[in-house]
């Protein structure tokens, strides 16, 4: 099936851009798979597809799926190159959009500089929403809240994780380093944890100061990307309650630096947070994708 992309990168976490406001391509998780492999497909951490809103409230439906082929909730730095290709692609002329993503709504707004600003929504900290299964452990308190002491296979000691979720479910560690950080290894063994009955994101943080964090995160479904940013949304929200952080962080992930604010000890859990960050167009194509099953 011929169907036509835009290859799209948001501080170097890189996305296939699928258009279907005027026909769908029906594809399939071996399809999406396909597309997403760097050496058989295209190439990329995630592909989003642009589609009609599905209700007056919102301009469009946001959905996501991972390089694996799975479909998921949310995609922060997708998110910020959802609204540049939608306004580039002259699809609205609006520069805040509204898009309804399998997690709830969010809104982007393309900045004058060329950044995009996205409205986040609140974090989620109840363990059975994230999902994530804590029977058993007994909670490390900290600042104004906790972290888990979670048992990982081949690990000698337990290794302190916050768990929260940004619409998609997030483990975050604090390193000393994140380029010592055991990144590689102990990546996959907490993403496919028995106590995430739906896999997890795992970022590793280090606290730079009070405004300042580096960042590097094995995504779920994806492996370790050069950005995620609802990892970023996730760390900077931890760090914040654990009291390590202020509510605004300049966040330096590999593929680049992203700002994430969140005054939620100020007014309230359920307050929203925000990401900036940038979003480019990296080139268009035309591919044909295989019958795969
Ligand atoms: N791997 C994530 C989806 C993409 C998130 C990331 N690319 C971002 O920018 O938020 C998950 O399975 O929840």
């Amino acid at each position: 099936m011929r169907v036509p992309f835009t290859k799209m990168q948001g501080a170097g976490n890189d996305f296939i851009v699928l258009d279907e406001t005027r026909q769908r391509y029906h594809l399939n998780p071996a399809q999406y798979r396909w597309l997403a492999d760097r050496h058989f497909g295209v190439g990329a951490d995630q592909i989003l597809t642009v589609r009609p809103a599905p209700s007056p409230a919102v301009d469009f439906e946001y959905v996501i799926h991972n390089a694996d082929g799975g479909e998921v909730e949310n995609c922060g730095n997708g998110a910020r190159c959802f609204v540049r290709y939608v306004h580039d692609a002259g699809l609205t002329p609006k520069r805040c959009v509204r898009v309804a993503t399998r997690s709830g709504v969010l809104t982007l707004q393309l900045q004058d500089d060329g950044r995009v600003t996205v409205d986040m929504g609140a974090p989620v900290f109840e363990a059975e929403r994230v999902p994530f299964e804590p029977t058993g452990l007994t909670p490390q308190p900290e600042g104004d809240w906790l972290r888990w002491p979670l048992d990982v296979p081949g690990v000698a000691a337990p290794v302190s994780v916050a768990v929260l979720s940004m619409g998609n479910p997030h483990a975050v560690l604090r390193v000393d380093d994140v380029d010592a950080a055991p990144v590689a290894d102990w990546g996959p063994r907490i993403e496919g944890h028995a106590r995430f009955p739906r896999r997890v994101n795992v970022g590793f943080m280090q606290v730079l100061d009070r405004g300042h964090a580096r960042l590097r995160v094995y995504e779920r479904g994806a492996g370790e990307t050069l950005a995620c940013g609802t990892g970023a949304c996730a760390a900077v929200v931890a760090g914040i309650r654990l009291g390590w952080l202020d509510e605004r962080v300049d966040v330096a992930l590999r593929g680049g630096v992203l700002t994430i604010e969140w005054p939620g000890l100020r007014e309230g859990l359920a307050a929203h947070v925000r990401m900036t960050g940038p979003a480019e167009p990296v080139f268009t194509g035309v591919v044909d994708v295989p019958d795969l099953h």
